[in-house]
């Protein structure tokens, strides 16, 4: 029996929710950002990763969220057309919001991390009015990610597109992608959080992120298997737990877990391995592969995209992630 049922008949395969972002990612790696001189500009945001990286795999994928009405958010669009992405349902806010910029400081290796401009930004104006049933009716799933339950309207819309995919038979996935910076309290952050999830088919995040929603638990310390089984009381069929370097973990409603290895890479940055592993990894599953055998695409997808300068271009093609499985056939590169 298959965990997870996807339509066939539904045209989209795949919409992304929520962020739509700017990267700008330092060309001087191995160099705090006060001594970086110049950036390359990608696109960014998890949920536009995401997507990018579905349709790179030759997914029919649509976005729905805000961009800013300025260069940024035109960049953002025009890539996004590039890459064979809908953006019938991405609207130009016109409040006078801006285009959230993602820093990112390259230390080194293992050393990455990122410097958040998002003060007043586009993304989170989406408008439970800017979500569409008729789009979300025609895809196979959607993907939601939990920045953008930080604020209001773009919480309200994102409950409003759960609600819908819930209602037509949309399969959910949720990548909690929790930055802090966007949140007020951790109150506030494992409320939200958790009513979301509640709603969803797929939850996906790191342990750390896991640990975040536990936080009015009383839980002594935290345990894989006991996150993932209050999941199962409600919509999710599966929930993965990531664990960086060392793997993750897939546990199903069906009772069976799932130990996903990592591949080696040449690390060039940590970032992007998250937004990778979840395209590979959603791939496989709507592709009606076995649990394993998608964690397997996901975790090759990552080791491809942190062997790379950016997380959006950098994400593959089936063809590529296919060789790097090949490559390593054999070896245990697994943790
Ligand atoms: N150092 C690494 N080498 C190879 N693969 C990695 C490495 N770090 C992460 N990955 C792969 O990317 C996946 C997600 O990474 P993780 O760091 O847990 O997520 P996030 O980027 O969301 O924090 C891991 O399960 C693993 O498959
Ligand atoms: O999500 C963002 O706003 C920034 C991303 O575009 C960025 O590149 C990144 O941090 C990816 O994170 P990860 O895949 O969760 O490691």
């Amino acid at each position: 029996m298959n965990l997870l049922n996807f339509d066939q008949n539904k045209k989209l395969d795949f919409i992304g929710v929520g962020r739509l972002c700017v990267d700008l990612n330092a060309n001087e790696i191995h160099r705090p950002m006060e001594e970086t001189m110049t950036f390359t500009k990608y696109v960014g945001g998890s949920p536009a990763n995401i997507t990018i990286g579905m349709s790179r795999l030759d997914m029919k994928s649509g976005f729905i969220g805000r961009i800013a009405d300025d260069q940024m958010g035109r960049f953002i669009e025009q890539y996004l057309k590039n890459n064979n992405i809908d953006t019938s349902n991405v609207i130009t806010d016109k409040s006078g919001t801006v285009t959230g910029l993602a820093f990112t400081e390259i230390k080194s290796p293992t050393d990455c991390s990122i410097l958040m401009y998002r003060d007043n930004v586009a993304d989170l104006k989406l408008e439970p009015n800017d979500v569409s049933e008729e789009y979300i009716k025609q895809s196979k799933a959607i993907l939601i990610s939990g920045t953008a339950l930080a604020k209001s309207p773009s919480r309200e819309a994102v409950f409003l597109a759960l609600q819908y995919a819930r209602k037509h038979g949309v399969v959910v996935f949720f990548d909690i992608d929790y930055r802090p910076y966007t949140w007020e309290s951790e109150q506030e952050t494992a409320t939200y959080y958790n009513l979301a999830a509640e709603k969803c088919d797929v939850i996906i995040g790191t342990r750390e992120e896991f640990d975040m929603m536990e936080k009015m638990e009383l839980y002594d310390k935290s345990d894989d298997w006991i996150t993932a089984k209050k999941w199962f009381d409600y919509n999710a069929k599966i929930v993965v737990i990531k664990h960086g370097a060392e793997g993750s973990i897939a546990y199903a409603k069906d009772g069976k877990s799932y130990t996903g290895s990592i591949f080696p890479a040449k690390i060039v940055k940590t970032f992007g391995a998250g937004d990778s592993y979840a395209a590979g990894f959603i791939y496989g599953l709507m592709k009606g592969w076995k649990v394993d055998t998608a964690m397997e695409f996901g975790s090759a997808a990552a080791s491809i995209v942190i062997s790379s300068h950016s997380c959006s271009d950098a994400m593959p093609t089936y063809e590529q992630v296919h060789s790097v499985i090949e490559t390593h056939k054999g070896t245990s590169a697994s943790t």
